[in-house]
């Protein structure tokens, strides 16, 4: 997978703000989307196609993933074609993963993939953004007692050299350090 194309792989935890991240990377710089496969049910406000490829138990294991894990009882997974897809409309993309998938991509992508980990220090304010954002009370309980959820709280030994960190306790300090990546980066 060796080209000029970039993927840009933003990770953390769960409520950090990777998908507000990437969906600021698409409307500001129009960076191309992977879309990925989950087995989950919808949010409220999110569309299949868009902002999943929303499967069932069987379609999912019917797949051929360049990678696939387990977060929280559910099932994700994202595609080699998915990524070719993003790259035909732009050279940069981007995807949102757990830390496993970023690991994932890291190895296979080299210098290609670049990391975004998306950190709040105030663990509590994760709580408070799942809720927000009109998340369940049994679905961020599930989400929370997960070891997904402790394990992707810190940066994973595997990215340390490579990672580029965005605090978002603040959106607008997050947007800063955003441009600032972009226009040193590309
Ligand atoms: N800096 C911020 N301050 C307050 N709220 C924020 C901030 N950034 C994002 N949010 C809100 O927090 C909620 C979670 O954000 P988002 O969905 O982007 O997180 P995520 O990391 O993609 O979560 P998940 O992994 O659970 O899908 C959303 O409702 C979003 O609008
Ligand atoms: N390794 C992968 N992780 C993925 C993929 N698609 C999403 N994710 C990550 O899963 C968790 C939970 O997502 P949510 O939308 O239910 O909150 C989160 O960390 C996502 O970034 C994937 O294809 N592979």
């Amino acid at each position: 997978m060796e080209g000029k194309e970039k993927l840009i792989v933003i990770t953390g935890a769960t409520g950090s703000g990777k998908t507000t991240v990437r969906n600021y990377l698409v409307d500001q710089y129009h960076v191309g989307k992977v879309i990925t496969h989950t087995t989950r049910s919808p949010r409220k406000n999110e569309k299949n196609n868009v902002d999943y490829y929303f499967e069932s138990d069987s379609s999912f294991a019917k797949k051929h993933f360049l990678e696939h894990v387990e977060y929280a009882n559910a099932k994700y997974g994202s595609s080699y074609e998915g990524l070719k897809k993003a790259w035909h409309n732009n050279p940069i993309a981007s995807i949102v993963l757990d830390t496993q998938g970023a690991i994932t991509y890291l190895n296979k992508l080299g210098n290609q993939a670049i990391i975004f980990f998306i950190q709040v220090n105030d663990h509590n304010s994760l709580k408070k953004r799942m809720i927000e954002r009109g998340d369940s009370k049994e679905k961020i309980k599930q989400r929370l007692c997960s070891a997904e959820y402790e394990r992707d709280l810190k940066i994973p030994i595997e990215l340390r050299s490579s990672v580029h960190i965005i605090d978002n306790s603040n959106w607008q300090t997050a947007k800063h350090t955003v441009d600032k990546l972009m226009h040193e980066l590309f």
